[in-house]
């Protein structure tokens, strides 16, 4: 596969470039090597996809809903028809196996595009009487939208943002994270293909920087990032200068409790889902697994024996299951917290060992033993590095699971059904599980409390986020004044 795109940006319908932009080099995790080179967005480039999605949103806002949503549909309906190409080249961008890329994020964007598109034709307003009078509202949509990725679901954001975002009548520009930022712009020419004017959705590539020079820009009235909470703090007070809308869709330290009288085989599926999936690199993910004393030792030897079967390597062969790190860097990040974790007495259980070549390939890693205050129990890895953590009672498990200041996601795994939904009741988490982890359906509401967010992405939730409502007083009979 032709890895290099046409040019960097997707700017008012076409590719666009402008050479005096900071390099960025595309790097395949899987072998090292430079699979594209783009250039960051110059202010020249900005103004352009600034001007253009300017413009773009009055005349899109004036579609009929039906209209909006027909071309969202057809946009996933084109991405279904290229789910093999799209896999692949996430699968070039992220080094995720294509055994996981061909299922998830192609799929997951065109649900998105979807269910907003079949669903936006259904909002509408309020009448709301006053005797004679009355008031009726209409929600009405923001206006440009900037849109920042991280680089873990690099088709997915686009399309998380995206599909909310213009089937309410907003034009969104994405600025991809600058270590993937390949599948945007085919979430741009798809959407364009389908019939979106030129200018409803522009990508432009960039480091932070770009993002920070979008967000402070006048004509912006909304930003919703995915990212991590140093960079949401920065976001979120950029934003707030401006009284800008966000959506914050940050990190977590996620708890995943797990009792004794639980299904042993899904329990064990549940922290394998919640912590080796895409090489560990999810936001939600069950990085501390509490285990009830009573099946500590049933639940480690089983997992210990379903690792055994993980496989690695060329992430495009449809039989690997376990890709690389994203990136060196990333890599080096958790090798740093599996030290720490070893230094603080956690028993390591697998794992532990990067895997020699060139690719950026890391085992996935098991600590058992582990205690609330080491660093792998506070701190966000972003890896394949689970930690055990024993436990005895109900409210304590609850109590531990919620002394974090993330609260992205929570779950539990138990065969006493009160108890399942007086935990998900209790967990301080936007996204909880039952029995399960991970799945994340478009008409779902996703997102989280405390710091690891603000807003919701999926569902009917996420139109109050791309939406606002406007109340018209109409007044029946003649007005009457003091003076
Ligand atoms: N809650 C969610 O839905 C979700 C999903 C995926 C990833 N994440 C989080 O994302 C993080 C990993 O991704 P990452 O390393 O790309 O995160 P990051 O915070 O380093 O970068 C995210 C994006 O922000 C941009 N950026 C950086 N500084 C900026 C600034 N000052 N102004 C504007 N934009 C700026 C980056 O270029 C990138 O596009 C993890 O913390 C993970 O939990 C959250």
């Amino acid at each position: 596969m032709n890895t290099q795109p046409k040019a960097s940006h997707f700017i008012d319908g076409d590719y666009v470039e402008d050479t005096a932009g900071e390099l960025i080099e595309v790097i395949y995790p899987a072998t090292g090597a430079v699979i594209a080179t783009l250039h960051a967005a110059t202010p020249a480039i900005l103004e352009q996809a600034l001007a253009s999605a300017q413009r773009a949103q009055k005349e899109w806002a004036a579609w009929s809903p039906t209209e909006r949503g027909r071309v969202l549909r057809r946009a996933a309906q084109i991405m279904r028809e290229r789910n093999h190409d799209l896999s692949v080249l996430e699968t070039y961008d992220t080094g995720k196996p294509y055994q996981e890329t061909s299922v998830v994020d192609a799929t997951s964007g065109a649900d998105s595009l979807e269910y907003f598109g079949g669903l936006i034709a259904s909002v509408t307003g309020e009448h709301i009487p006053l005797g004679e009078d009355f008031v009726y509202t209409r929600r009405e949509p923001l206006g440009v939208c900037v849109g920042i990725g991280a680089w873990n679901y690099p088709t997915q954001i686009a399309c998380w943002k995206g599909a909310p975002a213009l089937a309410c009548g907003n034009a969104m520009i994405f600025k991809p994270s600058e270590t993937t930022p390949l599948c945007a712009l085919k979430v741009a020419e798809i959407l364009h293909e389908a019939g979106a004017p030129a200018g409803v959705y522009n990508v432009v590539q960039g480091y932070g920087a770009v993002g920070a020079s979008l967000i402070t820009d006048a004509r912006v009235d909304k930003v919703s990032l995915t990212g991590s909470v140093p960079t949401g703090r920065k976001v979120y007070a950029a934003a707030a200068d401006g009284v800008r809308h966000v959506t914050m869709e940050l990190g977590g330290k996620s708890p995943l409790v797990i009792f004794d009288d639980a299904d042993l085989e899904n329990a064990v599926s549940g922290a394998i889902l919640g912590n080796f999936y895409s090489s560990g690199q999810v936001c939600s993910n069950g990085t501390r697994v509490f285990v009830q004393k009573g099946i500590k030792d049933a639940f480690l030897k089983r997992l210990a024996e379903r690792l055994a079967d993980v496989k690695m390597g060329d992430p495009q062969d449809p039989e690997v299951n376990f890709g690389p790190m994203v990136s060196e860097r990333q890599r080096d990040i958790v090798e740093g917290f599996i030290a720490k974790g070893q230094e603080e007495g956690a028993t390591l259980v697998t794992g532990g060992q990067r895997v020699d070549g060139d690719g950026f390939f890391l085992q996935p890693t098991v600590f058992a033993d582990v205690t609330d205050d080491m660093t792998i129990a506070t701190d966000e890895i972003f890896g394949p590095v689970m930690s055990v953590l024993d436990f005895e009672t109900e409210e304590e498990a609850l109590r531990r699971a919620n002394d974090t200041a993330f609260g992205l996601a929570a779950g539990v795994f138990t065969s006493d059904l009160t108890r399942a939904h007086r935990m998900a009741a209790g967990f301080e988490a936007g996204t909880c599980y039952i029995n399960t982890y991970n799945d994340a359906p478009v008409e779902a509401p996703f997102g989280g409390s405390k710091l690891s967010g603000v807003g919701r992405e999926n569902s009917k939730a996420a139109i109050e986020h791309y939406s606002q409502i406007k109340g018209v007083y109409v007044r029946m009979g003649d007005l009457e004044a003091p003076f």
